[in-house]
């Protein structure tokens, strides 16, 4: 016994020691690197620099005026006169300009792919999934996701998961909220965010692979698979803002810190998603409708299933959680577009409706100011607020930009539209002046799907609850957006009557509402 103690004791006294080496070791690091961040920082800041970013930086209250990024970088576009401004510091060209935004998406597509540095940051979460490769990678399965995404059974299929999973876990949970009083603060409230983002993921689940992880059932803990989901898209975010990739790609090698957390669980997530096929395997795949049973059909390398079905939940999960949180976040301010939608959606759906019955497919379809308002709350708050390519070789922009190889190209959908110029005085989903779900030949996939189910979960909520904002009321900083170019014109077409619907719609956008640059 004395001596099992003792060495129990003594191991015990190693391991500390050890740990105790470990973090000084590891505080070294951690120093070491951020000296090396700030001194590659300051290598690339360039005091003599006049390019716009350092100018601002250098010269105006930015800091007191924008709490954001985004915001900042619209007040600077706003100001510039081809729309386009340099971030020398960055190595990034920023552009707002239309023409630019058609250039570099649709008519010189091939000299601006997402490129290395893009693709090394999301590389080990993604692979080769769609989102994350160029060339004939991309358009394989391109051409195999646009076939299987643009069928009506598929169309149907997704359609039938929103709406069980609205009027089986949506509606009671808000149900169970809605004129209930809280002992202490009054009316319960909701955290609308986090409702919706576990609304999506379960969707996106259920449609890319026929699982249901149930993470809208509240009472249940979240699925690890989401857990561990979060957790890498987080941390890959995060090599973005490293001040250089080598910082991110040492503290890889050395399997330290925030590098070592994302590799757990990436590992975590590719155990899952690797259970996910092999249970496919063994049930059969030939009768199921989702996409992954899809994809088995046609390709047999584990990893490659792998890769595509984790770019399918990155793809259709914040998107739409954080486009249907804008899109109450307004109606929330706007009474009238709430009126508008319940008439529209009584006239559509028969006046001797119910409150209890959910659209159908077609009636959804039918609901243009519905539309409307969904795409206006996306012009203001695109999901997704920037998107960068890299230039394969020298070039011009039509504005006259000169392009160096190599270069960072970024267009932004958020200050796009919020410059009247840019987005005119209407908006047409599917263009270049307003490029929510980007545009032209790498326009989003899965953009149909998407307005069917956030069109699905707006006029069954707007119906049934008046959702109001709790609290502070600030404005929602970074939800997300942005529609596609030319060739991708919605199926709805805007007839001249329905202008003066879709204007009403638009007076979401109103100056009042976010701030004055
Ligand atoms: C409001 C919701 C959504 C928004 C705003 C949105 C926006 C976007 C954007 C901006 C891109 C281009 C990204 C890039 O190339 O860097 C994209 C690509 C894509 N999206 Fe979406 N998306 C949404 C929902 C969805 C959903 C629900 C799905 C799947 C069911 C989906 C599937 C895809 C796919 C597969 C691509 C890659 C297309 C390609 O590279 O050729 N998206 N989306």
């Amino acid at each position: 016994m004395g001596f099992e103690a003792s060495s129990s004791s003594s191991s015990f006294l190693c391991l500390e020691s050890m740990s105790i080496t470990f973090c000084a070791l590891f505080f070294s690091f951690t120093v070491l690197f951020s000296m090396f961040s700030l001194l590659i920082f300051i290598l690339r800041l360039k005091p003599w620099c006049n390019c716009d970013v350092c100018r601002s930086f250098l010269t105006s209250s930015w800091a007191s005026e924008f709490d954001n990024l985004c915001d900042w970088y619209t007040h600077l576009l706003r100001k510039s006169p081809s729309g386009t401004i340099h971030v020398h510091v960055l190595g990034n060209t920023i552009t707002s300009n239309p023409e630019n935004v058609e250039h570099m998406l649709k008519t010189r597509f091939d000299n601006y792919p997402k490129g290395k540095p893009f693709s090394a940051i999301l590389g080990d979460l993604l692979g080769r999934g769609i989102f994350n490769v160029d060339g004939d990678s991309w358009l394989f399965q391109r051409k195999m996701a646009s076939l299987e995404l643009g069928s009506m059974s598929v169309r149907s299929f997704a359609f039938d998961i929103v709406t069980s999973e609205i009027q089986s876990r949506l509606i009671p949970l808000l149900e169970s909220v809605a004129d209930k009083e809280d002992d202490e603060n009054g009316g319960l409230v909701l955290d609308l965010q986090d409702v919706l983002r576990r609304f999506s993921f379960d969707n996106i689940c259920k449609f890319s692979f026929g699982l249901d992880p149930g993470c809208l059932r509240l009472n249940l803990p979240i699925s690890d698979l989401a857990v561990a989901f979060d957790l890498a898209s987080k941390l890959s975010a995060e090599r973005a803002m490293s001040a250089s990739p080598i910082i991110w790609k040492i503290k890889r090698l050395l399997n330290i810190g925030s590098e070592k957390k994302l590799k757990e669980a990436i590992n975590h997530v590719n155990d899952l998603a690797r259970e996910i096929i092999n249970q496919r395997r063994i049930m059969g795949y030939s009768d199921k409708e989702d996409l992954l049973s899809r994809f088995m059909a046609s390709i047999d390398d584990e990893d490659y299933l792998r890769d595509i079905v984790v770019s399918f939940l990155l793809a259709g999960r914040d998107t739409v959680a954080s486009a249907l949180t804008s899109f109450f976040y307004l109606v929330s301010q706007n009474p009238d577009v709430e009126r508008r939608i319940r008439e529209e959606s009584d006239r559509v759906m028969g006046p001797d409706s119910s409150r209890d019955q959910l659209a159908s497919f077609e009636e959804v379809r039918e609901m243009h100011y519905l539309h409307a308002a969904v795409h206006e709350s996306m012009r203001l708050y695109p999901p997704v607020q920037f998107d960068s390519k890299f230039a394969q070789e020298d070039d011009v922009l039509p504005d006259g930009t000169f392009v160096h190889k190599g270069t960072r190209v970024t267009y932004h959908p958020y200050a796009m539209g919020r410059m009247e110029p840019v987005w005119g005085p209407i908006v047409l989903n599917s263009s270049p002046r307003v490029p929510s779900f980007q545009a032209g030949l790498r326009v989003c996939l899965g953009k149909e799907l998407a307005l069917v189910e956030m069109k699905s979960v707006a006029v069954a909520l707007v119906r049934r609850f008046d959702i109001r904002v709790s609290g502070s009321n600030r404005l929602p900083k970074f939800a997300p957006v942005s529609p596609p170019l030319s060739e991708a014109v919605s199926p709805l077409k805007y007839e001249q009557g329905e202008a003066a619907d879709i204007r009403q719609a638009l007076l979401f956008c109103d100056d009042e509402n976010y701030p004055q640059y």
